[in-house]
């Protein structure tokens, strides 16, 4: 099989550079184009400057020019940036394996609809640490399935914009489903004041923003006597990166289908 010819959108991003860096260091996948928005003064330089090696891609905001061609455009940007990506990888063909958080419900059900013509991989974490969390908390979950309190906590660096994190969505998401609840009807997105008795199927969720922190996961199954505490701490973008280079060589063949890293890692 020849070399995956890679797009990277958001490139000039934390996440793009670590993705431009894991690429470089791939012996079957090509830098094919590295897109940013229009107005970024990242805007034709050269994108392995950017990570130390220049490489002659040049970054670009034109997104036809940059993905015809491409086979795989991984994109960690933001929601409304992803959702222009997607529009023109339906166009032209590409398809996506999706890192950015922060969607709401009628976006995702449009990424949803594009898969029915492309193979997209979308997931909020694509760490293997992670991945295997949320099969250990679908395990906890139903074993403790009565007198243990769900708590989820996260912590990010000061930049992020989204809050919970789609990893911690996503982790009350496979208990809330373990327990046979709706998480839209038991989550609690922080308390103050006089909040009364916690209710027993609550999952609460607690956010800490600050400084650099790469991101940290807890889930906490509190009962009485005794509490299991499950957690994941990423110390490096490169582990997102490298699950996100996995996506692209599974999703890379695929002719349509939404698939998540569970897939990808054959956790189903
Ligand atoms: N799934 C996973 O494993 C992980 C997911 N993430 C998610 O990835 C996303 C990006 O994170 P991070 O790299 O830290 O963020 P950054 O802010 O560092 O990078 C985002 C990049 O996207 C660009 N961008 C922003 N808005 C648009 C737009 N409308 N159109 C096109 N490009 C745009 C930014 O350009 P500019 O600087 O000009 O704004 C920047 O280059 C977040 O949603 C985060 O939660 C992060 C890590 C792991
Ligand atoms: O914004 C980040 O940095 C991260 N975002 C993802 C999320 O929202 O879950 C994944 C990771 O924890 C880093």
């Amino acid at each position: 099989m020849g070399l995956i010819n890679v797009a990277i959108a958001g490139s000039s991003g934390r996440m793009g550079r670590a993705l431009l860096e894991a690429v470089a260091q791939a012996s079957d996948m090509r830098l094919h184009a590295a897109l940013e928005r229009p107005g970024s003064p990242f805007l034709g330089r050269d994108a392995g400057e950017l990570v130390g090696s220049p490489n002659g891609v040049r970054i670009t905001d034109d997104l036809a020019a940059g993905l015809k061609g491409a086979q795989v455009l991984i994109d960690f940007t933001r929601p409304e940036g992803t959702l222009e990506h997607l529009r023109a990888a339906v166009s032209l063909g590409v398809n996506l394996v999706i890192g950015t958080t922060g969607f709401t419900e009628p976006q995702k059900q449009a990424i949803a609809d594009a898969a029915r013509a492309l193979g997209i991989v979308m997931a909020p974490n694509m760490s293997v640490g992670v991945n295997l969390a949320l099969k250990l908390l679908d395990l906890a979950a139903r074993v403790l399935n009565e007198g243990y309190d769900v708590e989820i906590i996260e912590a990010h660096h000061r930049h992020k914009v989204d809050a919970p994190s789609g990893t911690a969505l996503r982790m009350g998401e496979v208990v809330a489903h373990a327990l046979g609840r709706d998480l839209k009807q038991c989550a609690v997105y922080g308390r103050e004041g006089v909040t009364g008795e916690r209710p027993a199927d609550a999952i609460g969720f607690a956010t800490v923003r600050g400084g650099d922190i790469v991101g940290e996961h807890t889930v906490i199954f509190a009962g009485i006597g005794e509490r299991l505490e499950i957690t994941h701490k990423a110390s490096s973008r490169a582990t997102f990166a490298q699950g996100a280079l996995r996506a692209a060589r599974f999703v890379a063949g695929k002719k349509s289908g939404l698939f998540d890293m569970q897939d990808v890692l054959g956790l189903r």
